[in-house]
């Protein structure tokens, strides 16, 4: 069976359309976004497997999930720590930092000694608008989390991985793979080159839009905001 994917172009103007004629916002999205990473680090490293998780943020949207899913992790009573070394400005991205700092999570600027610290890392670098060669701060970063043998879950994308032809050959990327990706509305070309667990997740698309972008989503199961794929065939995982 295909490996259906959506590209970078076409994620984006998903996107886009979700927001104009899907009315919903931004924050809606990555809310819902960053709720299906919570519940794919949940199911894959279940409290009992150790509560400190790190939550490595980008500059972007992707970094954006990223916060909200260790807001969410909080309440699940996990103990995240956030990397976010590329605060920006926009007013959304500076909220989900005060929600956390108001529930006490620590940011942390030392990204090394935290990956001694956990059990568990979230790759909320970049998504899919990732191009070109990694910039400071991150090539030391992906370095870090191609070499540790902590499990890492990465949001829509692994960071540094390029969206359409997948692993680099060269760079701090080169052999990085990561344990586990949530592929965020539909899978990117890249995951095609991804063989370890993959979930799906942004259950937020309307028949029409999945219609109009070719997409042929799983269903869900009950309440759950993810759902696990085949790696190899992209489909619904027979379980
Ligand atoms: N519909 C959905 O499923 C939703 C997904 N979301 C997430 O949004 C990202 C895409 O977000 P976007 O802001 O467009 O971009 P990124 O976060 O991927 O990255 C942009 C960010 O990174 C910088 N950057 C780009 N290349 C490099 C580089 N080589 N070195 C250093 N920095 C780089 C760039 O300057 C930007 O600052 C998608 O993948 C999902 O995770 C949303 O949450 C909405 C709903
Ligand atoms: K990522």
């Amino acid at each position: 069976m295909a490996f259906k994917t959506l590209s970078a172009k076409s994620a984006a103007a998903l996107d886009k359309e979700l927001m104009s004629t899907g009315a919903f916002s931004i924050d809606q999205l990555m809310e819902l976004a960053g709720l299906s990473v919570s519940q794919a680090v949940y199911r894959l490293h279940p409290l009992s497997k150790g509560k400190k998780i790190l939550v490595a943020c980008g500059p972007g949207n992707n970094g954006g999930d990223g916060l909200v899913a260790a807001r969410h992790l909080w309440h699940y009573n996990y103990q995240p720590t956030v990397y976010y070394p590329k605060q920006s400005k926009n007013e959304l991205y500076q909220r989900l930092a005060t929600q956390l700092k108001n529930l006490g999570v620590p940011f942390t600027e030392d990204f090394d000694g935290a990956l001694k610290d956990t059990s568990h890392v979230v790759d909320a670098i970049f998504g899919f608008s990732f191009s070109g060669e990694v910039r400071e701060p991150f090539p030391a970063v992906i370095k870090a989390l191609k070499e540790t043998t902590i499990p890492v879950t990465s949001v829509d994308a692994p960071s540094s991985w390029d969206i359409e032809n997948g692993p680099p050959s060269e760079g701090p990327g080169k052999d990085f793979y990561p344990t586990a990706l949530v592929s965020l509305t539909a899978p990117k070309p890249l995951a095609k080159f991804f063989h370890g667990r993959h979930f799906l997740g942004g259950r937020f698309v309307s028949p029409d839009i999945a219609q109009k972008y070719d997409l042929e989503l799983p269903e869900y199961e009950g309440i759950d905001q993810i759902v696990e794929l085949d790696p190899k065939t992209g489909q619904k995982l027979k379980l």
